[in-house]
């Protein structure tokens, strides 16, 4: 099993299991990603998000030393992603996008043979994860469905215990409560102080469950958002009957984008929630909906 991740000598901070330094990969003349810089931190969890085509599947390919990159480096728990693939891999355990696997193996045979391929043993809690994924893992893969076998795929990924895990799409084709199920052995996997890297393009998972989002437009990172500084937020949209508010919550200027001429209210709020329910309280409403501020706007921001 590869060690954990060192601690950088006197500074007490964690070096990233994997950093990108200015990544780029061209497909003849078409630039698909461009000079990427991002790193994940040990126990972090985080989502690449972007439109079909804009980079994240290239990027992921990059960092698994699948492709070479044109420029640029990746490199994972110190290992350089391209150069020293082997050891850099053993570090990551890796769900493809679109499935490939041995078909005439059992679920438990893929399973232990990845793991030999990775110089390790698939331990007992095979046995624990297939029953709570609901598969029968000693069915051949020919026997199963396709979400059968995305499922046989997951735990391959979800059982060793490598600091890195990148899912490419993971809740693709997966039923809501499998959804669930997987964003739960995420958080699992973090708790125990594996890094994941998964792209998606399902706000609401990446929401739930990512540290950092990262997202790409036209490969190019375009921005990156701490979910804890959402998770503070309220969105706040109301109708209103009666003439419109002087100020906002707490007393803060509404703007022009807050409070729109049909009498809908729309703004974000950050403070004490007593603070937003006196001002909410006093005001002509006909409609309300608070909820947490979410991704939405954000990515909308770039993908409208
Ligand atoms: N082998 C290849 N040769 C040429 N162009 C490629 C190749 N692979 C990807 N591309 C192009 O690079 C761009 C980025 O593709 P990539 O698969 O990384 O996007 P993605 O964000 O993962 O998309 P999706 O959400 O559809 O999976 C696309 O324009 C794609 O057509």
């Amino acid at each position: 099993m590869p060690p954990p991740a060192r601690r950088t000598q006197g500074r007490g901070m964690t070096e990233p299991v994997l950093a990108t330094e200015n990544l780029t990969k061209d497909y003849g003349s078409f630039r698909a990603l461009r000079a990427l810089t991002l790193s994940v931190q040990p126990g972090e969890v985080v989502g690449l998000l972007g439109p079909n085509g804009s980079g994240k599947s290239t990027a992921l390919r990059l960092m698994l030393g699948f492709i070479r990159p044109t420029a640029g480096r990746a490199t994972l728990a110190g290992f350089d992603c391209w150069s020293q693939s082997v050891e850099a891999r053993k570090r990551v355990a890796y769900l493809p996008g679109e499935l490939r696997l041995y078909e005439t193996m059992t679920g438990r045979r893929l399973v232990s043979f990845l793991a030999r391929l990775r110089g390790d043993t698939a331990g007992p809690e095979v046995e624990a994860l297939a029953k709570k994924l609901d598969i029968d893992i000693d069915r051949p893969l020919t026997q199963m469905s396709s979400g059968m076998k995305r499922k046989v795929a997951l735990l391959a990924v979800l059982v060793p215990r490598v600091p890195l895990i990148i899912l490419d799409e993971p809740t693709n084709t997966l039923d809501p409560t499998m959804r669930d199920e997987l964003l739960d052995q995420l958080k699992s996997a973090k708790a125990r102080g594996q890094a994941v890297l998964f792209s998606s393009h399902v706000l609401q998972e990446v929401e739930a469950v990512c540290d950092r989002v990262a997202v790409l437009r036209r490969g190019e990172l375009v921005h990156v958002q701490h979910m804890s500084e959402l998770r503070e937020g309220r969105a706040v949209r109301a109708r209103l009957t009666g003439p419109a508010p002087a100020r906002g919550p707490g007393g803060t200027e509404l703007g022009p984008d807050e409070l729109t001429g049909d009498g809908r209210l729309q703004l974000t709020f950050r403070g004490p929630l007593p603070v937003l329910l006196e001002w909410l309280a006093n005001q002509p409403l006909t409609d309300l909906v608070v909820e947490p501020q979410g991704l939405t706007p954000i990515y909308k921001k770039y993908h409208g």
